[in-house]
């Protein structure tokens, strides 16, 4: 797999002479806010063309009057982004999980959460899959059974309800989300429509006000939404949200096409037993994982433990053409 060239070198952690410590909580363009451990935040830009800061980053800065300027941006335990033909768009770094929000409605595009899920496997960043809405019936029913390989292949996949009027109370399966982020940095992440922007303000209350400030700081009084952003939950900053724009498009491009099985979990289940040891899982005789895949009418009660199924199969192959037509330009 090919490195993404937005990583910064690795650096020793010993601390530059006369810098500070931070953690980077909103990017915009040029600019990025960087917070104290003691919680001050303040405005810096990176020194040099180069290097690129991403939320979520841990850099070293010097003060430059009110502003600030980063020295160094230390090593990452991962970076999670991704890639068209046009550009590398960077999320998140230093994630402890990635929550990809989908609801009953809008219908979700399993193209695009198996590609957000490929992404996240490449950096080795677990997943939680919230499906939103569940009041909305027989639509969270349709949409449950939908991920019914997803399940099958390990990932979790957590019911929310979070507005939307039943017998129970409301907001189901909050509470149980609120167990999987406490003490974790967590970038959320979902199509328009799922209740992003309800979740978020949900858990943290003051988000409105702060993301009006940060774009106020970063934008010289524009307003855009489009920046990525650090939220604590907790007053002891000990658990983070980051809502980021941008889930359409996910492109792939720092894939290798001969990757693809291995980013897979189903997929990848079945890998080592192809006849040919570069089999590409697509035509050749004696592959293992054509083996597999599920056919319309099968009896899911006689299912294979290793079944893989034809959605997941047909969006493994619609993307090793994708990315393999892009090698040859
Ligand atoms: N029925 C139902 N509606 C919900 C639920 N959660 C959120 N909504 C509604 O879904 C709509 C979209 O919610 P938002 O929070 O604005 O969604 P978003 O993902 O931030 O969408 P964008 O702002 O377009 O990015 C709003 O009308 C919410 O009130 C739910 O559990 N059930
Ligand atoms: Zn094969």
């Amino acid at each position: 797999m090919k490195r993404n060239h937005a990583l910064p070198a690795a650096a020793s952690s010993s601390q530059p002479a006369g810098t500070l410590s931070g953690l980077v909580v909103a990017a915009h363009g040029r600019h990025c806010l960087v917070e104290s451990p003691d919680g001050q935040r303040r405005i810096c830009h990176p020194r040099g063309k180069k290097s690129q800061v991403v939320v979520g980053d841990h850099v070293q800065w010097q003060a430059t009057g009110d502003e600030g300027s980063i020295e160094r941006v230390d090593t990452r335990r991962n970076l999670f982004y991704r890639q068209d033909e046009m550009r590398t768009k960077s999320f998140a770094a230093n994630l402890d999980q990635i929550l990809v929000l989908i609801a009953a409605d809008p219908e979700f595009s399993e193209r695009q959460l198996a590609r957000s899920l490929i992404a996240a496997e490449a950096e080795g960043i677990p997943v939680l899959i919230v499906l939103n809405k569940s009041d909305l019936q027989p639509a969270f029913d349709q949409a449950w059974d939908r991920l019914e390989s997803y399940r099958r292949m390990g990932c979790d996949v957590l019911p929310l309800r979070l507005k939307g009027q039943t017998a129970a109370g409301s907001e189901a399966g909050l509470v149980e989300l609120q167990q999987r982020l406490t003490g974790r940095t967590t970038l959320v992440l979902g199509p328009s429509g799922v209740g992003k922007s309800t979740l978020v303000n949900r858990l943290v209350p003051q988000a409105k006000a702060l993301t009006g400030e940060i774009s106020r700081a970063l934008n010289s009084g524009k307003h855009t939404t489009t920046s990525t952003t650090w939220y604590w939950v907790d007053e002891a900053r000990s658990t983070a949200l980051i809502d980021s724009p941008g889930f359409q498009e996910f492109g792939l491009n720092h894939i290798e096409p001969m990757q693809l099985a291995h980013l897979m979990p189903d997929l990848r289940a079945t890998l080592g037993n192809c006849r040919f040891y570069n089999c590409t899982h697509l035509h050749e005789p004696g592959c293992a994982v054509l083996a597999h895949v599920q056919k319309t009418g099968d009896d899911p009660a006689s299912a294979d433990p290793l079944a893989i199924g034809e959605n997941r199969y047909r969006i493994y192959g619609e993307l090793f053409a994708e990315l393999s037509d892009r090698r040859q330009y």
